[in-house]
Parts: structure tokens; C-alpha cells; sequence
């Protein structure tokens, strides 16, 4: 807790003069607050009691003013607060992101969006309530009730030490309900978590759900879940009715006791009925920031919670670090040498067990292998999404471990199976990941040029806004060959010295298949080409071929089509 205070704090700190701002703008209404009921004591006592007409418009001008400066004070305070919260929030969800970002596909594996999501948006958001609000709260409550208290103390010492007599119980009994608000606080974060996990998933599988007409299993799902959450917000409720009630309660004894104490005191004549409406009044405002005080200890509870839950993201490590000095490769013909690398994703389990494999600058060469052999962690591994265990991996002779990561990953470009596409127009997504350099000296020619080369042009011709037409939110409309060729032009506006095709044909039909492949030795002829298939038209040319089996590669020496056969 105390360090993910610290990392808290962090990002209230650039904000601190807007803070301050906010502090002492409060204070001022405040203290304006503070007069009115002074102002009441002098109307009732010396103005009405004493029939002092002149003084009592004086008096009642004066209210009139606090009241109109109290507004404007408490106006510009709004708008100071609103950016510096707002400013502390994005800060920490940029912070959470950027960290997000640097974590390998083995989290994304594990984690699931919804719970990813839930402490993006939920806990980011409590403990930036928290962390900001907290420290401007008890800063101002406790000025407030020291003002407050000092003006009560005036009018009657024993009188206020009536009134806080229970405010040690109120503490405790807080204090006595922290594992139960704990627990209530997670238990509704990972019920929303749930319930956003849920949505992810299913608005992205609906296709799915309509086809197997399991609409009606998702409904009910749904509303168990909602059942769930429903529960667990009533629990938090009551856990805030309690919580609260409780010490409200007390305070109400306190004040009860005040009347009836200082009640009876004005009977006996000693003690005027002007400083008992003036003291109530400051009783009054001192019960705010008391109650303000004793949430906070309920909100540090809940803001705990998410705290540990966002710990728990930001102690999720990167499995790659960054060289402490870069190596800048002699020369780019993309050679790659696998040297007996060592790799699993669990302990004792090596997926890659010695594997080696050298590709010589400009050759195409094959990888088979069965399901689950370990294409793909090969594959992570020449994008540095991990390092070797054992043995290293070069790149034109630069160990990759010495290579800048982004350098590497704009060198090396993968075309996958899935060829995912970003919302945003068509250009856009051939543009994606180029700095913003490149992507202004990027003109529409050179764009239009990679379009034909990936032979889009006649389908992009045919579109209402050509280059510039969106592709959805999830390029649900594009058909699996039409989103392997934007891919593919953009792997060429990128200039790879080595490019590896991860199943590039899977979701193609032969013909498809063969031309996609024709296009791609056609455009890329003279690169480093590694093509991972079980499918014989995608290693047609290779160079050489090798099957991946048990860890490590042997040469195929077979004819390609039984070699595909035997997979
Ligand atoms: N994140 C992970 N955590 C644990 N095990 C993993 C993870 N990713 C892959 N594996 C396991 O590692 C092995 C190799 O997986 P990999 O995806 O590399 O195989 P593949 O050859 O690409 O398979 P396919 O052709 O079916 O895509 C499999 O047994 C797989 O279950």
C-alpha cells in the first residue's frame, strides 16, 4: 500500500499548484461560510433584540455579499479541480497504457480484456478520486472544523466538548468495519470486471453466437451476471448505509446532546439564544467535515482495493528488456541465425529445445511443423516478444538482445494469419505504426503504389471513398484475402529487410493462396523471406524447407506435397 501511495502521488504532484489553487479558494469560501452564522448572532442579538434598524440592513447586505462571492469562489474552485483531477486521471490510465504495451503475448493469453478493462477504467478512477480528492477533503475539513471549533470554543467550551464527545466511537467503529468494506469494494470490482470481460468477448464473437443460435444461453448468462452485480451492489450499499449511518448517528447524539445541555442553559439564563443558534450553526458546519473525515477512512479502504488490483497490473513485467546500448547493425540484408536456442513458457517445458536455423540475406526459406510444434513462439521470439532461454538469436550478426526493439520489430515484419486491421479509413491502417514523420512523407502515390502492388487497387477503385473508406471497427466487412493484402502493403510501406509469412494463406482458397504468394516473392524477391506453412503452395520456391519436431529443425528432403501431407 504504502508504495502504490507513493506511485499515486506521483501523479498528483505536477498538479500541485492547481491544488493549492483549489485549497485556498475553498478556504476563502469557507471562511466567508464561516461569518454568516456570526452575522445571524448579531442580527438576532443586536439588530432584532436591540430594535437597530440601520444595523440590521447592514447585517443583511452583508449575508447578501457573502452569498454572491461564496458562488463565485465556489465556481472557479470547480474549474481548477476539474483539470487537475482530470489531468491526474489521464496521467495514471497513459502511465497503465504505456506499461500495458511493453507486455508480452503470454499476458494477453492469460489476462482477459474485461478484467484488463476493469482496471483501465473502475479502479484507475477511485484511486484517482482518491488521490486527489482525499488530501483537498481533509485539508479543507480540517480547516473547516478547526475554524469551526475555534468559533464553538468562543461561545462555549463545555458545550463543545459535548458535541465531540462520541467522535472517538465513530473512528473505532470505522475503523472495526475495514475488512468488511475491503471486501465488499473487490468483490463489486471483479463482479464489473466480469460483466465488461462479457461484453468484450461476446461483441466480438456475435457472429459466432448467431450461428450456433446460442443467443438464448447468452442472454441468460447475461443475466446471471447482472444478478451477480445486482448482489454485490445492494452488499455495497449496505456496507455505505452502515458504514455511514452508524457514525451519523453518533453525530446526531452529539448534537442532540448539544440541545438539550445548551437548551437547558438558556432556560437558567446562562447563556444567550443567539449563541446557541450561532453555535448550532457552527456545530452545523463543523458535522460536515467530520462526517468528510470519517469517509475518507471508508474511501482509503475502497481505494485500497483498487490500488492493489492496479498493483497487480503494474507488477506484471515485461519479458524482454531494453539494451542499456544499442547496437546499430554494419549492414541490412536481413541474415538471421538462430544459434540452439532454448524456449518454453513454462518451467521444464521447452517448446524450442536447441533449436538453430540460418537463413542467408535475400533466401525464402520454408518451416513445417504440426500443431502446437512451436511456429508461432518462434516466431515471438524473432519479433523479441521474448528472449531465449539458452542460445541467441542475430540479426545481420547483431545479437537481438543489443538491437533497439522498435528498430528490430520496423526490420522484421510478420504477416500473420488474422492480418488484424485498426479502426480507421483504409489509408490509416496502411499508415499504422509509421512515425509521424514518415506518415507526412508518406504521399498518396507511394500509398497508391503499395495498394497496387498488393493488387487492391481495382477493389479500392470501386469504394465510395477509396483509400479514405473506414474499415469498421473490427474489418468485419472485409473479406480474410482483402485484409491479407492491406497487411501486406503495409508490411512493403515498411521496407523489412526480413519478413516472415505465420500461416499467411490459412484463410485463403488455393488460387487465392497461389497469388498472394506469387505477389509476395514478386515484391519481396531479393529480401529474407521465412514462410511458416503446412500448406505446400506457400513453400513452393523456398530455398530450402525444414520441419519443426520436438524443438528443434530437420531439414525436409522429401517432395514438398508429402512433406505438407504428412503434418
Ligand atoms: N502463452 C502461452 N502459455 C503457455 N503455453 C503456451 C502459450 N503459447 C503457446 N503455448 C504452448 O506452446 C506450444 C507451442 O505453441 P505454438 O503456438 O507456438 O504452436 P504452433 O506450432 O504455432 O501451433 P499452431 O500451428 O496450431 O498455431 C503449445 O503446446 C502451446 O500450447
Amino acid at each position: 500500500m504504502p508504495h502504490s501511495l507513493r506511485w499515486a502521488g506521483g501523479f498528483v504532484r505536477p498538479h500541485r499548484s492547481r491544488l493549492a489553487v483549489c485549497v485556498a479558494l475553498s478556504l476563502a469560501g469557507t471562511g466567508i461560510g464561516l461569518a454568516q452564522p456570526w452575522l445571524t448572532k448579531r442580527i438576532v442579538d443586536d439588530g432584532l433584540t436591540g430594535s437597530d434598524a440601520r444595523l440590521l440592513v447592514l447585517l443583511t447586505l452583508g449575508m447578501l455579499a457573502a452569498g454572491l462571492v461564496s458562488t463565485l469562489l465556489s465556481g472557479a474552485n470547480r474549474l481548477v479541480y476539474t483539470r487537475a483531477s482530470a489531468g491526474v486521471l489521464f496521467a495514471m490510465r497513459e502511465h497503465v497504457y504505456g506499461h500495458l504495451q511493453t507486455l508480452p503475448p503470454r499476458f494477453y493469453a492469460r489476462w482477459s480484456a474485461g478484467d484488463v478493462l476493469g482496471r483501465l477504467d473502475g479502479d484507475l478512477a477511485e484511486v484517482q478520486r482518491f488521490a486527489v480528492d482525499a488530501p483537498l477533503s481533509a485539508l479543507n475539513a480540517l480547516l473547516t472544523l478547526a475554524g469551526a471549533v475555534a468559533l464553538m470554543l468562543l461561545i462555549d467550551p463545555a458545550l463543545t466538548v459535548i458535541a465531540f464527545l462520541l467522535l472517538p466511537a465513530q473512528a473505532l467503529f470505522l475503523r472495526g468495519t475495514r475488512s468488511w468494506v475491503e471486501r465488499s469494494a473487490r468483490a463489486l470490482r471483479d463482479s464489473m470486471a466480469t460483466l465488461t470481460g462479457f461484453f468484450v468477448q461476446r461483441l466480438s464473437a456475435m457472429k459466432l453466437i448467431q450461428s450456433l443460435g446460442a443467443e438464448g444461453q447468452e442472454a441468460d448468462r447475461l443475466a446471471a451476471l447482472d444478478r451477480d452485480c445486482l448482489g454485490q451492489l445492494l452488499r455495497q450499499q449496505i456496507v455505505g448505509i452502515v458504514t455511514g449511518g452508524v457514525p451519523g448517528l453518533l453525530g446526531s447524539a452529539g448534537t442532540a446532546a448539544v440541545f438539550l445541555w445548551g437548551g437547558l442553559r438558556v432556560i437558567d439564563g446562562e447563556l444567550s439564544l443567539g449563541a446557541l443558534i450561532a453555535f448550532s450553526a457552527y456545530l452545523g458546519r463543523a458535522t460536515g467535515p467530520v462526517q468528510g473525515l470519517l469517509g475518507l477512512i471508508v474511501g482509503a479502504q475502497r481505494a485500497r482495493v483498487s490500488l492493489d488490483r492496479l498493483s497487480e497490473l503494474l507488477s506484471e513485467s515485461p519479458a524482454v528488456s531494453r539494451p542499456a546500448r544499442t547496437v546499430i547493425p554494419a549492414c541490412r540484408g536481413g541474415a538471421l541465425s538462430v544459434e540452439g536456442i532454448v524456449f518454453g513458457h513454462g518451467p521444464g517445458r521447452p517448446v524450442l529445445d536447441g533449436l538453430s536455423l540460418t537463413i542467408p540475406a535475400g533466401s525464402k526459406v520454408g518451416l513445417l511443423g504440426s500443431s502446437g510444434a512451436g511456429k508461432s513462439t518462434l516466431t515471438d521470439l524473432l519479433h523479441r516478444h521474448y528472449d531465449p532461454e539458452r542460445g541467441r538469436i542475430t540479426l545481420d550478426g547483431v545479437d537481438l538482445r543489443d538491437l533497439d526493439p522498435a528498430l528490430l520489430r520496423r526490420r522484421v515484419a510478420v504477416l500473420g494469419q488474422d492480418a488484424p486491421l485498426l479502426p480507421g479509413s483504409i489509408a490509416d491502417n496502411l499508415r499504422f505504426g509509421l512515425t509521424a514523420e514518415e506518415s507526412t512523407a508518406l504521399d498518396r502515390d507511394t500509398l497508391a503504389e503499395a495498394v497496387a502492388a498488393a493488387q487492391l487497387s481495382g477493389w479500392i477503385a470501386g469504394l465510395p471513398r477509396g483509400l479514405d473508406t473506414p474499415v469498421g471497427a473490427w474489418a468485419s466487412a472485409l473479406s480474410g484475402g482483402q485484409r491479407q493484402r492491406i497487411a501486406l502493403a503495409r508490411c512493403l510501406l515498411r521496407k523489412p529487410d526480413l519478413l516472415i509469412l505465420d500461416e499467411p494463406v490459412s484463410a485463403l482458397d488455393p488460387a487465392a493462396a497461389e497469388r498472394l504468394i506469387a505477389d509476395v516473392d514478386r515484391l519481396f524477391a531479393g529480401r529474407t523471406r521465412l514462410v511458416i506453412s503446412h500448406r505446400g503452395e506457400a513453400l513452393a520456391g523456398c530455398d530450402t524447407v525444414y520441419r519443426l519436431e520436438h524443438g528443434r529443425l530437420v531439414p525436409v528432403i522429401q517432395p514438398l506435397e508429402a512433406a505438407c501431407a504428412s503434418q
